[in-house]
């Protein structure tokens, strides 16, 4: 019996979200209710994780994204290795950052969570862990080694595993030019009340030999759904105040609401556009940020209105000790 978890992907991704094609094709054929429940299983699972008595270990060493992400972040050490390339890409595709991303993005140092959550900006094995993300950096030759060292011990201590960890661990160098440098502009830029106000901000920003990095971010939010843009903002700023179950929470009801198409149907654009005829030209509807109210962005958190849906469930955690509960 092992004491700790090891989690693993294999191949070059860990794992580029859920297999969103599968429930575009379900959702178009009439179906909203297989992406429900499919939502329903993984949010469940990634409370689970965030809840666990036994120390998870993930590797990230390939794409993480999306579910990838949310099967990973949520354990109690997330090691990182030179070849992870780490993104939450929801909003470009009309969705919103999920499986649990209100919460661990919102816990991220001052405004970079609203950062990566509403650009989708990738990070590298250095970024993850200077922002937190990370809890250790092992370059990808010695990861064989360290899960020989965990399995000899094959304890469910944390500061056990945290001490084997640490002796195969590196301090990579953070790239010249990344976000993570300029959290002070990211902080001014990313704490402003709305979307609009973001953007402004960064465009100025940009204009003032602002660093790549605020080009590109300029460019992915003008790129990215503007409805969905306005739904992750707010329930990253609900997430600060909220534990991590609270936070699956609304995001199942928010996904829910996008698979029903009540307001947008943005989700379906994103896919087709992005992951299915692959011509990464959405024609969003609303198309821009002024034509959409705070009462649209409203419909998306409240309870679905549907007699045979039913909230997220999640199971009762009393046993859990204190060390396996909010990770980051
Ligand atoms: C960086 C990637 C992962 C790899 O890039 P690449 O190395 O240049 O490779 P390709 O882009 O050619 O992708 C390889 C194949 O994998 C497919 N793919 C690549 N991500 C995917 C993918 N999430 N799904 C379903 N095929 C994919 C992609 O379409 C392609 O299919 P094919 O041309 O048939 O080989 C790139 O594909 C990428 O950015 N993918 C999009 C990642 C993404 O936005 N993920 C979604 C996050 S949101 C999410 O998970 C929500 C799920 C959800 C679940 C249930 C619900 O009810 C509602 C929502």
């Amino acid at each position: 019996m092992f004491y700790y978890i090891w989690i693993q992907g294999k191949g070059k991704a860990f794992c580029a979200g859920g297999d969103v094609s599968t429930v575009f094709h379900n959702v178009t054929e009439g179906n909203w209710r297989f992406g429900a429940k499919y939502l329903w299983n993984l949010y469940t699972l990634n409370y689970i994780i965030a809840t666990f008595c036994k120390p998870q270990v993930s590797i990230l060493n390939g794409i993480v994204m999306g579910g990838g992400a949310g099967a990973s972040i949520h354990g109690r050490f997330r090691v990182v290795t030179e070849n992870v390339v780490f993104a939450m890409p929801e909003t470009e595709i009309g969705l919103s950052p999920d499986v649990g991303s209100s919460y661990f993005l919102s816990r991220l140092p001052g405004f970079f969570g609203e950062y990566v959550g509403l650009t989708g900006a990738r990070l590298d094995g250095a970024e993850m862990l200077a922002c937190g993300l990370a809890t250790h950096f092992v370059p990808f030759a010695r990861l064989t080694l360290l899960e020989e060292a965990l399995n000899k011990v094959n304890t469910a201590d944390p500061a056990i595993i945290s001490a084997i960890i640490d002796e195969f661990s590196q301090q990579p160098h953070l790239r010249e030019g990344c976000a993570y440098h300029r959290l002070d502009i990211i902080d001014k830029c990313f704490s402003r009340r709305t979307v609009e106000e973001i953007l402004s901000a960064l465009e100025r920003e940009a204009a003032n030999k602002g660093g790549a990095w605020i080009s590109k971010a300029v460019q992915s939010l003008k790129k990215a759904s503007p409805i969905s843009l306005k739904i992750s903002l707010r329930s990253i700023r609900e997430g600060r105040l909220q534990g991590v179950g609270q936070c699956l929470i609304r995001e199942y009801r928010i996904s829910c609401h996008m698979l029903r198409k009540e307001v947008s149907k943005d989700f379906f654009e994103g896919c087709r556009a992005i992951l299915l005829d692959k011509d990464r030209n959405p024609k969003w509807e609303p198309s821009r940020l002024e034509l959409i109210s705070d009462q649209m962005v409203d419909r998306y958190f409240p309870k679905v209105d549907d007699e045979e849906w039913e909230d997220l469930a999640l199971p009762v955690r009393s046993n859990s000790p204190a060390s396996a509960m909010s990770k980051l």
